[in-house]
């Protein structure tokens, strides 16, 4: 199987939720199967931070929520973790600029599976592109309260700079993104939003996600 379709890919990235055990009050898998029954398109295991599982708890648990994902045909995406991503045969992973680099990441994974890189300037962008990422994280857009060492909030310049190269990579934005504030995302040239707090802290988690759902939907260019 070739590299996922620029289209197949942004069609995916319109609710992207990324969740990790320490990031919700209830039931992680409870959270997910709602999420998904709510609209999310993309799932990212992220275990990582304060109180997070490691070892053969992180694995068993990240087999927990990639059989929910399954069940639902809703890709798995593994953050960072690339040996625990080829390990799983999860559809891809997601790595930051402090990982390894796309290249080796892309060699190691193979074609067929889905990368995505964290992306802060447009030359991260451009080198993201080169070496064969899918699509590109681009943020904090608003301040999030998740990412303890996340770098200064951006907004939607770097989205809007990207469209202006006539660049047509997939792009998602991650970093305080709610409901409230989606449609700027999607307004600068965006295909999606990534979020964690605002979908796992839910009250609702399914009725969060489906208006979510709606608000890219209604301002998506595709
Ligand atoms: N995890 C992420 N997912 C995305 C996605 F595009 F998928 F929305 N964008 C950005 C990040 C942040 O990635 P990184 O900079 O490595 O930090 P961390 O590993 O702490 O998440
Ligand atoms: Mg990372």
């Amino acid at each position: 199987m070739g590299t996922i379709s620029v289209n197949e890919m942004k069609t995916l990235l319109h609710v992207y939720f990324i969740m990790g055990s320490n990031n919700c009050y209830n039931d992680p898998k409870e959270v997910l199967t709602k999420a998904i029954e709510g609209g999310a398109t993309l799932f990212q295991f992220r275990e990582k931070g304060t109180n997070a599982l490691v070892g053969k708890e992180k694995v068993l648990f990240a087999k927990e929520l990639q059989h929910i994902c399954k069940q639902y045909g809703v890709p798995f995406i593994v953050n960072d973790d690339v040996d625990l991503a080829i390990e799983l045969n999860a559809d891809g992973v997601h790595i930051g600029q402090d990982d390894e680099s796309a290249g080796i990441v892309r060699r190691r994974i193979g074609e067929g599976k889905i990368l995505g890189v964290s992306t802060h300037h447009l030359d991260e962008v451009k080198r993201a592109i080169e070496q064969g990422a899918d699509y590109v994280g681009i943020g904090p857009v608003f301040a999030t309260v998740t990412k303890e060492d996340a770098k200064a909030v951006r907004g939607t310049v770097l989205i809007r700079e990207v469209r202006e190269k006539g660049l047509s990579i997939p792009i998602v934005g991650i970093g305080g993104i709610t409901e409230q504030n989606a449609k700027v995302v999607m307004e600068a040239g965006g295909d999606g939003v990534s979020v964690i707090t605002a979908i796992s802290q839910a009250e609702n988690p399914l009725e969060t996600t489906k208006r979510l759902a709606e608000v890219v939907f209604l301002n998506s260019k595709q």
